[in-house]
């Protein structure tokens, strides 16, 4: 990790408050979560089915608005924001890949990975995409269309979009879970390889143990909670940690 980003906070929460409903259909989605997203790092959130992974994770990237505390993108609060303001911050500070691809079918793979460079009306630069696209090994396909993809070649393509403009952090939504073990692996290993040798920051929700072993961090959450913070990850250690989530009924 370098010295220059250790201390800097890409993304974080801070007393995060999401309750989803009223009366008896309210559910405190997240109980109180404060929780720093270092830069330059790659973090995995885990936790059983419902314990909040989605809602954090959409809360700190400005999918969605907490009930109460504060989410920080950079120095940035997302509530001080208007919906004009935090549309611009989702397409310029922030990158987004999620389970199901979400390319654009009739978008080449070119104009797929420039897509928020050229919402933005921006020329990007042009060197690092093409470093990206060697990097995702895409260089073949890029006048294919999604359809004439694999699924783990179509996931690399997200990948790429996602740090095409060099967001601050990168959201990955269980970003493995529609691809066989291989292109997961694949996957994994690119988000892995943008923090630790282009210095971009990922944060990546997954319930898999073997995915959150790719991370530097995983944090764990039940029931709307932090409970735990695991550095250095193993897939076993994960899986040890997440045992003991299943309380016996
Ligand atoms: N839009 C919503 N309306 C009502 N309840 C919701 C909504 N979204 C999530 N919830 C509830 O909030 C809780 C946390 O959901 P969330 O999807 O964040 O959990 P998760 O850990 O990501 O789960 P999974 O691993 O199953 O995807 C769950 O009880 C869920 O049913």
């Amino acid at each position: 990790m370098k010295t220059t980003t250790a201390t800097r906070t890409a993304a974080r929460v801070a007393d995060a408050v999401k309750v989803y409903g009223v009366g008896d259909t309210e559910v405190r989605a997240l109980d109180g979560v404060s929780v720093g997203f270092p830069a330059g790092r790659f973090t995995a959130i885990m936790g059983p089915s419902g314990s909040g992974k989605s809602t954090l994770m959409h809360c700190a990237a400005g999918l969605d608005t907490l009930t109460s505390g504060t989410a920080h993108i950079g120095d940035t609060e997302l509530g001080s924001l208007d919906d004009r303001r935090l549309t611009l911050l989702r397409r310029d500070r922030v990158g987004f890949v999620f389970q199901a691809f979400n390319l654009v079918p009739t978008l080449t793979v070119a104009e797929n990975i420039r897509l928020p460079l050229d919402l933005a009306g921006s020329r990007g630069d042009a060197e690092w995409i093409d470093v990206l696209t060697d990097v995702v090994g895409l260089r073949g396909r890029l006048h294919h269309r999604p359809a004439e993809l694999s699924g783990g070649q179509q996931q690399r393509v997200a990948v790429a979009r996602a740090f095409a403009g060099r967001p601050d952090v990168v959201f990955a939504d269980e970003p493995t879970g529609n691809l066989d073990f291989r292109s997961g692996e694949e996957v994994l290993g690119l988000l892995g390889r943008a923090v630790r040798q282009m210095d971009r920051t990922v944060v990546m929700v997954t319930h898999d143990p073997v995915a959150a072993a790719h991370a530097d961090e995983v944090v764990f959450l039940a029931d709307g909670r932090l409970v735990d913070r695991m550095e250095s990850p193993t897939a076993e250690k994960v899986l040890d940690r997440m045992k003991a989530f299943e309380v016996p009924s």
